[in-house]
């Protein structure tokens, strides 16, 4: 298969650069009508999929709102993700997992083996035990021509007290991060396959290099706060390689299948005039 950052950016390029989260919460599925169960949860999926799959270049299910389900849960999503990809768009799961390399191994085998039922183009992931520890990740996702999404500086205000706090090198723990991931993608054209979680709330980050070569998860447009105008201030030249994440800015205008659709289309645009300056 195609290396992840190669058919990333071939997809920004066709569909522009807009990511949509999957982010079925109990009140979204209120808002709904739905109930907070599994038919709930797999009408809404569905529903998102087949409204906006050819709009965007990627969705990222938020695998938190599927487990609580449990089991049946779980199912639903890995329906989602393979109409998600059947239909032509990329999925990027959000889950976020990170643990000691041995286990890490496991999750990576979950989301990033071909042959796995929840089998994704690319997997959030968490660096706090020690970047080393993804380094089976980081392996199978080159093997499956798959890719990571490495949590740097995230969107949250909590983030700061770890991912600012400063090692005795002097660097932030964020900015080593980016430079690890700059390693990764040193290299690869049109760029790599191992992305950082920027947030989009974040401000200036000058001070931190973000030219990995690669691309740039940002949350935090919508809901949190950011607006696309945004991003030229907060990402400077890197902008280019970002993926602007909208969940519930878009799911909100749910289930009406139109409503959805120019909801996304008004986001796209948006950042489409934000980056092009
Ligand atoms: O730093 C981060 C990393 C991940 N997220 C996730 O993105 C979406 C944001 O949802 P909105 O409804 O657009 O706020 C959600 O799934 C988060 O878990 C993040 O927000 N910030």
């Amino acid at each position: 298969m195609t290396d992840f950052g190669t058919r990333l950016r071939a997809a920004m390029d066709e569909r522009g650069p807009l990511c949509v989260g999957i982010d079925p919460h109990a009140a979204l599925l209120g808002r709904w009508g739905l109930g907070d169960d599994v038919a709930g949860l797999e009408r809404f999926s569905r529903t998102v999929v087949e409204a906006l799959a050819d709009q965007v270049a990627v969705f990222k299910p938020q695998a938190a709102f599927f487990e609580r389900f449990g089991s049946r849960g779980i199912a639903v999503l890995e329906r989602t993700v393979a109409d998600a990809r059947a239909a032509g768009t990329l999925v990027l799961m959000d889950a976020k997992r990170g643990d000691i390399g041995s286990t890490m191994a496991a999750y990576a085998e979950t989301f990033l083996r071909k042959d796995s039922p929840l089998f994704s183009d690319a997997l959030t992931v968490s660096p706090y035990l020690g970047y080393g520890s993804l380094r089976p990740a980081v392996d199978l996702a080159r093997e499956s021509g798959a890719g990571l999404f490495v949590l740097a500086l995230t969107s949250n205000p909590e983030g700061a007290e770890v991912q600012r706090a400063v090692r005795e090198d002097g660097r932030t723990i964020g900015a080593t991060m980016l430079a690890h991931l700059a390693e990764e993608n040193a290299g690869a054209t049109p760029m790599g396959s191992f992305g950082a979680v920027v947030g989009a709330t974040l401000g200036d980050l000058s001070s931190f290099d973000l030219d990995i070569n690669g691309p740039l998860l940002a949350p935090g447009i919508g809901a949190q706060g950011a607006t696309p105008a945004d991003l030229p201030a907060v990402f400077g030249a890197a902008v280019r390689n970002v993926v602007p994440n909208v969940s519930r800015g878009v799911l909100q205008h749910g289930p009406d299948t139109s409503a959805l659709r120019s909801a996304a289309a008004a986001f796209a645009e948006e950042i489409r005039a934000a980056v092009a300056g």
